[in-house]
């Protein structure tokens, strides 16, 4: 299994060995919806392997059953959070600022003694409904806190002014703290008109930018569901694609994608080691005072260490959780 190579490496190699301080780093290579109104399906999430769960108010939640998923939700989280034998991060998928329902999700949700470790924000077209959201966050919220924020992009005018919400959410945080943009390609695709084709060029340009600009802001970038839920080639296809693009995990809906969701964004033993090593030879040039130097016959400067770096922080979080 991924965790048992993980493990031996991270404890002769990576902990052992890694000189600089472990960055805190929630991982979400596999972020999965659970209609919030379907308990059977919210109590089994928390005995999945999933980094990330999204318990889902807003698109995979029928109308009339809004109330019910917020009255299952507040309830586990006045419970505490279940508890399961690696971290992961508890997230809660509210209504779009547009959709009137935010200001009922959030009376209920965020009023509670404990509250989920992130809040995802759909649809969030321009700063002014990031501006309201914490407006709400400020009304609702009466302790300090610090609740993650992941931002989803899915409509062509988002795409446009995500430069401007993410530069607008990085200075207004006061109760929340962006750690993701997430590109829902589903609205996306309906909002720009675009058919849907097997390779899914049609949103190359989409998740490119959100890419960018995510890495741009330091922020997670989080790849589009993939739909054919029976398809596990098609979506393993997908995953080692996104994963190239340079996202930092990907949307899931049926816990038959999660494992191969999340080993298409682990580090292989290989890149782990390579990274170790990049680390390694960086301090002791540092020491030196040497910048840029060569590793095995390639020259390795910044850029390559920050790549490292990624590397390692991403292995780390996953073996030892600094989420909580
Ligand atoms: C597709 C469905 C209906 C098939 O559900 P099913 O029950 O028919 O499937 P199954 O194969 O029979 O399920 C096997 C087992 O897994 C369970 N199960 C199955 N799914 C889940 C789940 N998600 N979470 C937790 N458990 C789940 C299910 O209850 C069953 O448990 P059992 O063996 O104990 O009886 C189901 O998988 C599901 O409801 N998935 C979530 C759908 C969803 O949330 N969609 C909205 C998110 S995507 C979106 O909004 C777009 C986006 C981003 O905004 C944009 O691109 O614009
Ligand atoms: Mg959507």
């Amino acid at each position: 299994m991924l965790r048992n190579y993980v493990k031996p490496l991270l404890k002769s190699v990576l902990v052992d060995t890694i000189k600089a301080p472990i960055r805190l780093y929630t991982p979400r290579r596999a972020l999965m919806y659970v209609p919030g109104d379907d308990l059977k399906k919210v109590l089994k999430a928390f005995l999945l392997d999933a980094d990330s769960i999204v318990l889902d108010c807003e698109d995979g939640v029928a109308l009339n059953k809004k109330v019910q998923a917020r009255i299952n939700i507040r309830d586990i989280l006045d419970k505490g959070k279940p508890q399961r034998k690696r971290p992961y991060d508890f997230a809660v998928r509210i209504n779009s600022v547009a959709s009137e329902l935010i200001k009922d999700d959030l009376s209920v949700l965020v009023t509670g003694k404990n509250l989920p470790n992130t809040i995802y924000l759909p649809k969030v077209e321009n700063v002014q409904h990031l501006e309201t959201f914490s407006g709400y966050l400020d009304e609702y919220v009466k302790a300090q806190s610090n609740i993650g924020l992941i931002i989803a992009i899915e409509s062509a005018f988002a795409l446009v002014n995500v430069v401007d919400i993410c530069k607008a959410a990085i200075k207004m945080s006061s109760k929340f703290t962006p750690v993701a943009l997430l590109f829902g390609s589903d609205d996306f695709c309906a909002s720009i008109g675009a058919k849907r084709t097997e390779s899914s060029f049609e949103v190359t340009y989409a998740r490119q930018k959100i890419v960018t600009v995510a890495k741009a802001f330091n922020l997670q970038a989080i790849d589009m569901v993939y739909i054919k839920y029976k398809d596990p080639e098609g979506l393993k296809k997908q995953a080692e694609e996104g994963a190239q693009l340079g996202f930092s995990g990907k949307q899931v809906i049926h816990p038959d994608q999660i494992d191969i969701t999340q080993k298409a964004f682990m580090p292989n033993p290989d890149q782990i080691k390579w990274a170790q090593e990049i680390l390694n030879a960086f301090y002791k040039h540092q020491k030196e005072g040497k910048g840029a130097f060569s590793y095995k016959g390639h020259m390795i400067d910044m850029p390559t260490v920050k790549q490292a770096q990624n590397v390692v922080d991403l292995a780390n979080a996953i073996m030892i959780n600094i989420n909580e």
